[in-house]
């Protein structure tokens, strides 16, 4: 049975608050998309109020996409802010692009997140497949479903997922995938930090697997109704208000777009 979608994005009216520390190429359409599907985003990156912040989200997103100085110690504390209970998803952006980024996403997941989402490149490299990366960009990806699991059972997230043509999810010893959406989607920077965005807000008021995939169908359904924008920009724009015009029976039918499978 495929989990209940429509419960996830209605919990939103909630109005979460998602602490994100993430890369200054993406933070204001981070915090765009934040808001346009109810929640509230903050998102200082100072190591000083790092912890204070976080103690008072409830939920965390860590994205490694533009690290500065600071960062790694920005991220420590409000890990150590963070109150038990409230998700944290980790976005291991440009995994494997440089060994101290590598060594860095390493030692995140060493405080187990409830969550990890990347790209299939990024996944299948954090979870010890195959992948390139040029950049931040992923390229060519090897034993996606297997790294997945195999960092969920190695105790390095409880849910993992992986990002393309299809997503992939792994949440307790079952892979689902969502497919459908706008190819359009993926060639915009930080479209996928924007889901990290999203995903942590339903993370932080509902169960981890309704959530996961609601976030994931919501930006396949946003997306195919920007698709007709007239260039890149516009598309943005139009992909921002789809979402924010996305209800729990937009949600309900968009669970077609997902699938269990046995890989
Ligand atoms: N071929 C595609 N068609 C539709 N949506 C896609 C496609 N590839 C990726 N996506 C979606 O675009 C967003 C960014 O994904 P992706 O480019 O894989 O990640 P990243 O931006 O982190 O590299 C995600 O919401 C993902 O589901
Ligand atoms: C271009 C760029 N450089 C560092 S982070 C970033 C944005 C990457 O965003 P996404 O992985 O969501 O496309």
């Amino acid at each position: 049975m495929i989990p209940d979608l429509r419960r996830a994005w209605e919990a939103l009216s909630r109005r979460p608050l998602v602490y994100q520390l993430t890369s200054a190429v993406a933070a204001g359409w981070q915090a765009e998309v934040t808001a346009a599907v109810g929640a509230v985003p903050v998102l200082s990156r100072h190591p000083a109020e790092a912890r204070e912040i976080a103690a008072a989200a409830d939920g965390l997103l860590l994205n490694a996409g533009m690290p500065g100085t600071t960062s790694p110690e920005a991220f420590v504390e409000a890990l150590a802010g963070l109150r038990r209970g409230r998700p944290c998803l980790v976005d291991p952006v440009g995994y494997g692009a440089t060994a101290w980024r590598r060594e860095w996403i390493d030692a995140l997941l060493r405080a187990r997140p409830l969550a990890v989402k990347g790209n299939r490149a990024e996944m299948a490299l954090l979870g010890g497949g195959e992948g390139t990366m040029r950049g931040v960009e992923g390229g060519e990806a090897r034993g996606v479903a297997e790294a997945l699991a195999r960092l969920v059972r190695s105790d390095r997230a409880t849910l993992a997922v992986a990002t393309g043509e299809e997503d992939l999810l792994f949440f307790e010893g079952r892979f689902w995938t969502v497919r459908g959406g706008s190819p359009r989607l993926p060639a915009l920077p930080g479209s996928g930090c924007c889901l990290g965005s999203v995903m942590a807000a339903c993370l932080a008021v509902a169960e981890p697997l309704e959530a996961a995939l609601a976030a994931l169908v919501a930006f396949r359904l946003a997306s195919a109704r920007a698709d007709r924008a007239a260039g890149p920009a516009s598309f943005r724009s139009e992909f921002v208000d789809a979402l924010a015009s996305l209800d729990g029976a937009d949600l309900d039918e968009g669970s077609s777009l997902v699938e269990r499978i046995r890989p």
